[in-house]
């Protein structure tokens, strides 16, 4: 048996200890001046080489023993300060003691993170919210808020929230109106993107779309006589809407050809793979600098896990994306074509003034990439899932059909937009589309000076809130009877009966207010004219083999939608 000797060191005296003491101690200093993660990682690299050198060359231990050492101490200085966050975190002294939440979500973001990661977030939510409440601890500093009353005070009105630090993109040049948390710069880049998107512009774009879906009809008899009548129409929905937003936004110049050619080059992919590192990181770095010093104590306050990232192998077709974007706009810029109808020429003309000058090529750069997103796996997202439901539903497939027949006998002349518009059952199969087919997160803001009341409590000012734009469609207080279930009815005039309910302002798919979607009357019109030229030409079912409740499962977002399980159709042409 193994007795201590009196020249042993006691657990007080032990190094590991200290370290770890010190760690605790230093959390305090950390809390009010906040240091960037990658500086404290280097601090902590520090640390352990001096530990290294004072053991090897001053106590003379064998280059193992401090090579040990020199690992250990900076881990226990490091959970020290972790020990003393979450300490904190879960002390009822936290301006958030009271609101409840799973215990290691209160903890650090990096839950939450991992749940982004999944793409499984808006199902996690779901079930925080049936779990504890209307008002959901989600991470250490930030709120869900399961209200349709809190809309509009968080999004739309005039004092609608700003937008947390969480939109911030880092290691690129040129600003974006997405990536920027300044109000005015918002507001100015506005006013410049809006010119994209007056009713003028909006019309000018129809050829494209009508050109496109054209196309895609083609492209989707050609794909399914291929493979046994069938085809991923979620596939063939994202490569409709990359070439679309190519010509909408570059016109003449566009290279995007991916219901040609396919998605060699993986843009796709690509795209969700950047915009799921992005919503990762910017939950897990995302702090808004308030008067509170709390948030500066983040486990993990890692602004750098977006630029480490980039570096993963991954990163490349992200990269091809971005350049092929680039070489466009660059050829655009060139070719001085400022008076075509499309995107780059709103944003190369744009309002500008001495204090906001034009976009310089940088910007236009990471305009244009948004530009192409942004419109792109949003719409295809949007109608995958959205005829998933669709084709479930025979009642409401075969309406539709009818009411389409009806007003367009000749589906050989172009289809015109007026009338498109008028159709009462094109429209609520939109609305009901729109609801489940929109798994976003809630759009995170910032509660102002003073805190808020919303869903009937105060929440402290600076806290980072949102709500739940998947909880929000399947709540029971905003859609009833059948929430879960696609029933366009329920948007017509008197809805499904007396007692029904259908909150217009509870679909958040496009988000609401100063932030919210530029794009919205040109998707809706996008998606009448796809929804409208399938059925009409096409007649289509779910593959015999095809399982819904796997599609179902299969859904990711990361503000942009991915399918885990293919959307599998069978396509014939109408008699
Ligand atoms: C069905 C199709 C679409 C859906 C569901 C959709 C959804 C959204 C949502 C939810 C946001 C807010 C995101 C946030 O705050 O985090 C947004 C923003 C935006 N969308 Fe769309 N969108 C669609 C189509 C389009 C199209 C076709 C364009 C054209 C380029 C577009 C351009 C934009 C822009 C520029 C913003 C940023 C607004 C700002 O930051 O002020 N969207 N969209």
């Amino acid at each position: 048996m193994h007795i201590a000797s009196s020249s042993e060191p006691s657990l007080v005296s032990s190094p590991w200890f200290i370290a770890f003491v010190i760690g605790v101690v230093s959390w305090p200093i950390l809390h009010v001046r906040p240091i960037r993660g990658d500086t404290g990682l280097l601090l902590e690299c520090l640390f352990g080489a001096i530990c290294f050198c004072y053991q090897w060359f001053g106590v003379g231990v064998s280059i193992g023993n401090a090579l040990a050492f020199a690992l250990v101490a900076p881990l226990c200085h490091f959970a020290g300060i972790a020990s003393a966050t979450i300490g904190w975190r879960l002390s009822p002294f936290h301006p958030l003691a009271k609101f409840p939440g799973p215990l290691l979500y209160k903890c650090t973001n990096m839950t939450l993170a991992a749940d982004i990661w999944s793409g499984r977030r808006h199902v996690k939510t779901l079930e925080s919210h049936r779990k504890y409440g209307k008002v959901v601890r989600i991470a250490p500093d930030t709120l869900s808020i399961d209200s349709a009353a809190a809309i509009a005070p968080i999004y739309s009105s005039s004092n609608a929230y700003l937008r947390s630090n969480a939109y911030s993109r880092i290691g690129v040049s040129g600003e974006g109106l997405f990536f920027s948390a300044s109000k005015e710069f918002h507001s100015h880049r506005r006013r410049h993107w809006a010119m994209a998107f007056t009713p003028a512009m909006i019309t000018s774009y129809m050829p494209v779309v009508h050109k496109r879906t054209q196309q895609l009809m083609e492209v989707l008899v050609e794909r399914s006589q291929q493979s046994n009548d069938c085809v991923d129409l979620g596939r063939a929905f994202q490569h409709w809407a990359y070439d679309t937003m190519g010509d909408m936004t570059f016109s003449g110049t566009n290279r995007l050809e991916l219901m040609k050619d396919g998605d060699i080059n993986g843009y796709v992919d690509g795209g969700h793979l950047a915009t799921r590192a992005f919503d990762v990181y910017e939950n897990i770095a995302s702090s808004h600098i308030r008067s509170l010093p709390e948030i500066s104590s983040r486990l993990g306050h890692v602004p750098t896990l977006a630029d480490i990232l980039c570096h993963f192998s991954a990163s490349e077709s992200i990269r091809k994306l971005e350049d092929v974007a680039h070489g466009m706009i660059n050829q655009r810029v060139k070719a001085q074509l400022d008076h075509a109808a499309d995107i780059s020429s709103s944003l190369l003309l744009g309002e500008h003034t001495s204090s906001q000058p034009k976009l310089n090529i940088h910007d236009l750069r990471v305009e244009t990439l948004f530009a192409i997103q942004a419109g792109s796996d949003t719409a295809s997202g949007v109608l995958s899932i959205g005829f998933y439901y669709l084709l479930s539903n025979n009642q409401a497939y075969s309406r539709l059909q009818q009411e389409l027949d009806d007003a367009f006998p000749d589906i050989s002349s172009p289809l015109d937009m007026e009338k498109l518009e008028s159709l009462p059952y094109l429209d609520v199969t939109v609305q009901e589309m729109l609801r489940l087919g929109s798994p976003f997160p809630g759009f995170p803001r910032v509660t102002p000076k003073g805190g808020a009341h919303l869903a009937g409590v105060y929440i402290p000012e600076g806290t980072i809130v949102g709500v739940p734009t998947y909880t929000q469609a399947l709540n029971p207080e905003n859609f009833w009877p059948d929430p879960e279930s696609f029933i366009p009815e329920r948007w017509l005039p008197g809805g499904l009966g007396p007692d029904s309910r259908t909150t217009k302002m509870a679909v958040l798919a496009f988000s609401h207010g100063p932030y919210g979607c530029l794009g919205k009357t040109l998707g809706i019109k996008q998606m009448r004219v796809v929804i409208a030229k399938l059925l009409l030409t096409l007649d289509m079912s779910l593959d015999p083999g095809f399982d819904g409740r796997k599609f179902v499962e299969g859904i990711r977002n990361w503000r942009s939608t991915s399918l885990g399980y293919p959307l599998r159709v069978k396509v014939v042409n109408r008699p």
